[in-house]
């Protein structure tokens, strides 16, 4: 890692997720990660991400990048989406699985929105990524949270090394 990289505040509490987007971006800018407390709005996963990035720029005062993941189940017509988080505290992934249980359904899809602001009162910019999957009984034991429930041509993302996942 160069010392010569820009820096960027990354703000998440998730170790995880750091690791994976140090992955991605490291070659190009040095995540610092810092952790803020803050409560999380409802409404679509746009003004949530919107909302959470601006309450980062101002708590540090300056450049932020934040992370919001949603997994949206198609028989659920998006539902747990943006607030996955508390459906699998409260469910696990066992009981994630069974809320398909009645549907033929399973597709579901992880959508992964960044916002960058550049400081506070500045409207974040969001960069979005969708990955299509589908919902299966739990399978491997790498990954985090979701991933082993989450099947991408035939693997969970459990099941694949680090470095498929992303
Ligand atoms: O690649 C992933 N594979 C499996 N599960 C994942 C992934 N990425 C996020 N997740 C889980 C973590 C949390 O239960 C929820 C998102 O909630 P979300 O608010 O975005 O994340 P968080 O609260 O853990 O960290 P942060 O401090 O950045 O908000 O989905
Ligand atoms: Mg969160």
């Amino acid at each position: 890692m160069s010392a010569t990289l820009p820096k960027i505040n990354f703000i998440t509490g998730n170790k995880n997720k750091l690791a994976e987007a140090t992955a991605i971006l490291g070659d190009m800018v040095r995540l610092s990660n810092q952790n803020i407390e803050s409560s999380e709005i409802q409404g679509s996963l746009e003004e949530i991400a919107r909302d959470k990035c601006q309450k980062a720029a101002i708590a540090v005062n300056g450049p932020v990048l934040t992370e919001d993941s949603a997994l949206e189940f198609r028989a659920l017509k998006g539902l747990p989406g943006p607030y996955i988080k508390w459906f699998y505290s409260a469910l696990g992934n066992d009981g994630l699985c069974d809320l398909l249980a009645a549907y033929e359904d399973k597709v579901a899809t992880a959508v992964c929105t960044f916002a960058f602001s550049p400081g506070p009162g500045i409207e974040p910019l969001l960069f979005q990524g969708y990955t299509q999957g589908k919902i299966v009984p739990k399978r491997g034991d790498g990954g985090f949270a979701f991933d082993p429930i989450f099947e991408v041509q035939g693997q969970t993302y459990a099941e694949m090394s680090f470095a498929h996942k992303l």
